[in-house]
């Protein structure tokens, strides 16, 4: 599913009307149709609503769901936030149609407060259909003023048509003041607001609709961002071939596992081999290695020179060149610890890794010192930061990464040409052509140490694959996040990084 800017949501519309010839009103039908669906799918029997409609085609949408929610028996009136001369052609048609039937319509201007309150009190639902992807700036009046109105009514149930009347489509900024809604009906594709902080904090749940616009509009002009689902990688998520070994499914190095961190670098090796990679080599400085080795059954251990600190120094081990040739993918970080020579040591690695290298954790921080380190990579370099890591990477803070994860990630994958896969309860995958894909299957039952380990292996492995780096990241994403939800059994406080380890087998096989 596709999510748009508010200017890639008007062009798709555009395009949809005046090249494919779609006429305007009936998206606006078909949007309204099928918002009010999913209001009677909540409520069996007729209520009473309150529509509050502008003046722009997010009012012709509402005008559109009041009148259907008055054929379905509801007791409806609606308040409108401007005169008729400034609507739209389709939305003073509807407004039209709602007059003919004898809807109660009013205008407000501000002077009829005491009588929009008592509507607003005494309704079961009330639609916001004020303003949608026109929003320009700070709410002005008479639209803040009812704005208010509606949060001070706090009426049983608010329906959102598109988006919350005060967020903006795009930073998820809060206008002065927004309408707080229970469900936000979103038209044919999703919107940043729906995603981003504070704004998607007053969307509610959030349902994107069908509104007839054709998939050739999609096709056409495709929007750079998409939200995770199968359908953007299930081909390579294909069942194992009965004529398949171990070979064909690859070769992982996992790097770290310094003293007091051995757990992180087992996580990630398990998890990977738990995502169906073919065999996985654990590197850990030497002095971890017996630990390790007694640790793991299923994985082999390579013993790392050390300075008996239990880190790496900044040399290789005298057989790395023919052992690197053996490996299909090389991820570094969980657990690898910092240590003198470090950056010598993650150029050599960065030049010496001829296949995809995923970098996390600490790797990540070594980088953050220099990260023209990345332009001698040919193949594909995958950062897998979380917010901390990534406010070091950009040299920010992590209010900065937080106030626009999808701006950062993007501007990083841009300048670094590396994947950048940004951590979160909603992770962004920003690739250095531009594109993004959102993720939304994770669960806060993953906000414990580890699990961050845990995705570094199952993308190493979905890479080791074979598996391009444009499937294998939001892929990886979206399983290790539905493997943190499947993983709650009584609570999601309760959730360890080896249960979500134990639960990638459900992910996949309810995937596959
Ligand atoms: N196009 C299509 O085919 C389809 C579009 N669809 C629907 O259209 C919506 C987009 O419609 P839109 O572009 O008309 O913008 P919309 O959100 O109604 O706002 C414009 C109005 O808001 C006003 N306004 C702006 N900022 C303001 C502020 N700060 N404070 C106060 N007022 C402010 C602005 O006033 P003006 O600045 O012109 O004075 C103008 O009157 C979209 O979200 C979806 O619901 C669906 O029906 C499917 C088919
Ligand atoms: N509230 C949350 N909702 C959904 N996913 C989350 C949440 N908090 C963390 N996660 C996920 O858990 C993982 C944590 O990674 P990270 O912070 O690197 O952990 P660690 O390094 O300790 O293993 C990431 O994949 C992140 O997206
Ligand atoms: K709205």
């Amino acid at each position: 599913m596709v999510l748009c800017t508010a200017q890639e949501a008007r062009d798709l519309d555009r395009y949809t009307i005046e090249v494919l010839g779609m006429p305007g009103a009936a998206l606006m039908e078909n949007a309204g149709q099928n918002a009010t669906r999913m209001l009677l799918k909540r409520f069996s029997e007729a209520k009473r609503a309150v529509v509050l409609s502008g003046t722009g085609n997010n009012g012709g949408d509402g005008f559109v769901v009041a009148r259907s929610l008055f054929s379905a028996g509801w007791k409806v009136s609606v308040w409108v936030s401007g005169q008729v001369e400034k609507m739209s052609l389709e939305t003073r048609a509807f407004y039209q149609v709602c007059r003919n039937m004898g809807l109660a319509v009013s205008f407000f201007d501000g002077d009829r407060k005491e009588e929009l309150l008592t509507d607003l009190q005494k309704a079961d639902v009330v639609v916001d259909a004020l303003l949608g992807t026109g929003v320009r700036g700070a709410l002005r009046e008479p639209v803040r003023c009812m704005v208010q109105m509606v949060n001070e009514a706090e009426p049983g149930f608010v329906l959102a048509l598109d988006a919350p009347t005060g967020v903006d489509t795009d930073t998820g900024a809060i206008l002065g003041e927004a309408i707080q809604a229970d469900l936000t009906v979103s038209f044919a594709t999703w919107k940043w607001c729906h995603y981003l902080l504070p704004a998607s904090e007053f969307c509610g749940e959030v349902r994107v609709v069908d509104i007839g616009m054709p998939e050739e509009a999609i096709h056409h002009q495709p929007p750079q961002t998409w939200v995770n689902d199968p359908s953007l990688w299930h081909d390579h998520l294909t069942p194992r071939s009965p004529w398949s070994h171990k070979g064909t499914y690859g070769h992982l190095l996992v790097l770290g596992g310094s003293k007091g961190m051995l757990g992180a670098a087992y996580l990630s090796g398990m998890a990977a081999l738990k995502s169906g990679v073919g065999m996985v080599t654990i590197g850990v400085p030497h002095g971890q290695e017996a630990s390790m080795a007694t640790k793991v059954t299923e994985a082999l251990v390579w013993g790392w020179p050390d300075e008996g600190s239990g880190l790496f120094i900044g040399d290789f081990p005298s057989d790395w060149e023919e052992r690197f040739s053996r490996f299909h993918v090389v991820t570094a970080g969980p657990g690898l610890g910092r240590f003198s020579g470090e950056k010598a040591w993650l150029e050599r690695l960065l030049h010496c890794t001829d296949g995809p290298l995923v970098l996390d954790a600490d790797a990540l921080n070594i980088l953050s010192s220099d990260l023209s380190m990345l332009q001698f990579r040919k193949k594909p370099t995958i950062l897998t930061p979380h917010p901390g890591e990534m406010a070091r990477l950009i040299g920010g803070t992590v209010k900065d990464v937080e106030a626009s994860r999808h701006r950062v990630a993007k501007e990083l994958a841009e300048k670094t040409g590396a994947t950048i896969v940004l951590k979160g309860s909603f992770t962004v995958i920003a690739f250095p052509d531009g594109r993004q894909v959102l993720n939304g299957t994770a669960s806060p039952a993953l906000a414990k140490a580890g699990s961050g380990d845990v995705l570094t292996g199952v993308l190493g492995a979905f890479l080791a694959q074979g598996i391009p780096v444009e499937s294998a990241a939001p892929m990886a994403v979206y399983l290790h996040g539905m493997a943190g939800r499947l993983a709650v059994r009584s609570s999601d406080y309760s959730v360890l990084a080896s249960e979500v380890i134990d639960n990638l087998g459900n992910a996949i096989h309810q995937t596959l």
